[in-house]
C-alpha cells in the first residue's frame, strides 16, 4: 500500500506509516509522475487534485484532504473515475471561529464600540458557523444566521435572507466557494451588495476568498467608499491583489484555521477516514500526539468584563500581531505562501487553564468572567 502525504499535516508519519509505505512530499513539488503506483494521495487546500495531476495515478483509489474547503479537488472526476474521496470538515472549525472572535474584539478595542450591543449575522451555518454561534452563545452576544441549503433542508434553527443578513453590524462569511446549483456563493458579496453596506458595519471573510468580489471592493475602496473589511482570505492565493492590502482593516494569509488542534485533527479525521475505506478499526487518536499547553494564562479580576475577555482572547490569539507580520512581509515580496508555511504554533482555548487574580472585591467580576470564559472554551483553575 503506497501512501503520499502533504508534509504540512501535524503527525501525518505517525498516524498512517502503520497503514503501508507512507511517504511526504513538499508544497508545490507533486506532479503525475510522483503518483504512478500510489494507493492514497492525502493533500492539503494548497494541492489542487485535477484530471492532469492524476493521469498516471494506476492505482489510486482513495483521495483525502485534512481540510474543511474542497473546492481544490475535482470531485467530479474522481467519482467517475471510482476514486473514493473525503474532506475533513469541521476538522478547523473551532479555530476559525476563535479567529473571527479575535478579530471582533480587537476591532471594537480599537474602534471603542460595545460588542455586546452589536449584531452579528453568520452567513453559512454549517461547522465553522455552528462553533461561532457556539462562542457568541457564551458570550451572549446577539447574531442570525443565513443559509438557504440548510433552511431549506429543513434544519431547524431560525435563518434570514442575506438582504436581511447584510443589515447586520458585524458580517461573517462561512460559506463553500461554488459557482454551481440554487445557491452559488462566487462573488456572493459583488459590487452591488458591497455598495449597500456602511462605514459603521463589519464583514469578515474566513472562508474563500472569491466568495467576495476583490477587484469590486477595491473599486469600492478607490471611489472613498469607508468599508471595515477583515480578510483571511483573498481571490487569487497565493497570488492576491496586493493593492487591497492598506484599505482591509486586518489582513492575514489564510491561516484562520491554522492552530495545532485543527490542522491535527485533520490529519486524525483522515486517518479514520482511510482505516473505514480498509474496513479496519483505527487504532491511534488524535490526543496521543498533541502536547501539553505550557504557559497558562493570567487574568487580572479588577479589569472590565470586555478587558479581561479580550486579554484573554488575545493571549491565544493575537489577530493584529498576524496582521502586522503580514503587511511587513507582503510588503517586500510574494511572501504569502511562505507566512502560511513558516506558521507558529497556535493553540485553540481549550488548551489553556486560566487563572485570575482577583482581590475580594472582584471576586463576583471573576465569577462572571470565569463564566463566560468557560464557556467559551477555556479551563477555569480553581
Ligand atoms: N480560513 C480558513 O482557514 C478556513 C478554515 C476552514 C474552512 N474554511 C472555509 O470555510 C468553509 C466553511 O467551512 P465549514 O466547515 O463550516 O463547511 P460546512 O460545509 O460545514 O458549512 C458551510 C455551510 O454553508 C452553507 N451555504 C452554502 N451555500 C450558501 C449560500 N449561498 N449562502 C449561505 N450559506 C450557504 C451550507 O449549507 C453549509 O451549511 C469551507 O468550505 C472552507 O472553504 C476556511
Ligand atoms: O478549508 C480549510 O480547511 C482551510 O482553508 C484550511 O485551513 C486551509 O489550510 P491549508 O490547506 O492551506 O494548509
Amino acid at each position: 500500500m503506497k501512501i503520499l502525504y502533504d508534509t504540512a499535516m501535524p503527525y501525518a508519519n505517525a498516524f498512517f506509516s502503520g497503514l503501508g509505505d507512507a511517504n511526504a512530499f513538499e508544497l508545490g513539488s507533486l506532479n503525475s509522475e510522483a503518483l504512478v503506483d500510489v494507493d492514497a494521495l492525502f493533500v492539503r487546500s494548497t494541492t489542487k487534485v485535477t484530471a492532469e495531476l492524476l493521469q498516471k495515478a494506476n492505482k489510486l483509489q482513495f483521495v483525502a484532504t485534512a481540510t474543511a474547503g474542497f473546492n481544490h479537488i475535482d470531485v467530479d472526476y474522481l467519482e467517475r473515475s471510482g476514486i473514493t474521496w473525503y474532506a475533513a470538515g469541521g476538522c478547523n472549525a473551532v479555530a476559525v471561529a476563535e479567529y473571527v472572535i479575535g478579530a471582533i474584539l480587537q476591532l471594537a478595542h480599537e474602534d471603542n464600540f460595545n460588542p455586546f450591543d452589536k449584531k452579528v449575522a453568520i452567513i453559512g451555518a454549517g461547522n465553522v458557523g455552528t462553533a461561532l454561534s457556539q462562542i457568541l452563545d457564551g458570550l451572549q452576544l446577539n447574531y442570525v444566521l443565513c443559509d438557504p441549503p440548510l433552511q431549506e433542508a429543513g434544519d431547524r434553527r431560525s435563518f434570514v435572507d442575506l438582504t436581511d443578513a447584510l443589515q447586520a453590524d458585524i458580517i461573517c462569511l462561512h460559506t463553500p466557494l461554488t459557482s454551481k446549483g440554487k445557491h452559488p456563493t462566487l462573488h456572493m458579496l459583488g459590487k452591488e451588495q458591497l455598495l449597500t453596506l456602511s462605514a459603521h458595519q463589519y464583514v469578515i471573510n474566513a472562508c474563500r476568498g472569491e466568495v467576495i468580489d476583490n477587484d469590486a471592493l477595491l473599486n469600492c475602496y478607490s471611489l472613498g467608499q469607508h468599508l471595515n473589511v477583515v480578510l483571511d482570505v483573498w481571490e487569487n492565493e497565493p497570488f492576491i491583489n496586493h493593492q487591497l492590502i492598506p484599505y482591509v482593516r486586518l489582513a492575514t494569509a489564510h491561516i484562520a484555521g491554522h492552530t495545532l488542534e485543527g490542522k491535527a485533527r485533520g490529519t486524525s479525521m483522515v486517518y479514520d477516514a482511510f482505516c473505514k475505506h480498509l474496513n479496519l478499526q483505527s487504532q491511534l487518536k488524535l490526543e496521543q500526539f498533541l502536547p501539553r499547553f505550557e504557559n497558562n494564562p493570567m487574568v487580572n479580576s479588577s479589569n472590565s468584563s470586555f478587558n479581561q475577555l479580550f486579554q484573554l482572547v488575545k493571549y491565544m490569539y493575537d489577530i493584529k500581531k498576524d496582521d502586522g507580520i503580514f503587511r511587513a512581509r507582503m510588503a517586500k515580496s510574494k511572501a504569502f505562501a511562505a507566512i502560511r508555511k513558516h506558521y507558529p504554533i497556535r493553540r485553540e482555548f481549550s488548551a489553556a487553564e486560566v487563572t485570575f487574580c482577583t482581590e475580594e472585591a472582584d471576586e463576583t467580576n471573576k465569577k462572571n468572567v470565569a463564566k463566560i470564559a468557560a464557556s467559551i472554551g477555556f479551563k477555569i483553575a480553581n
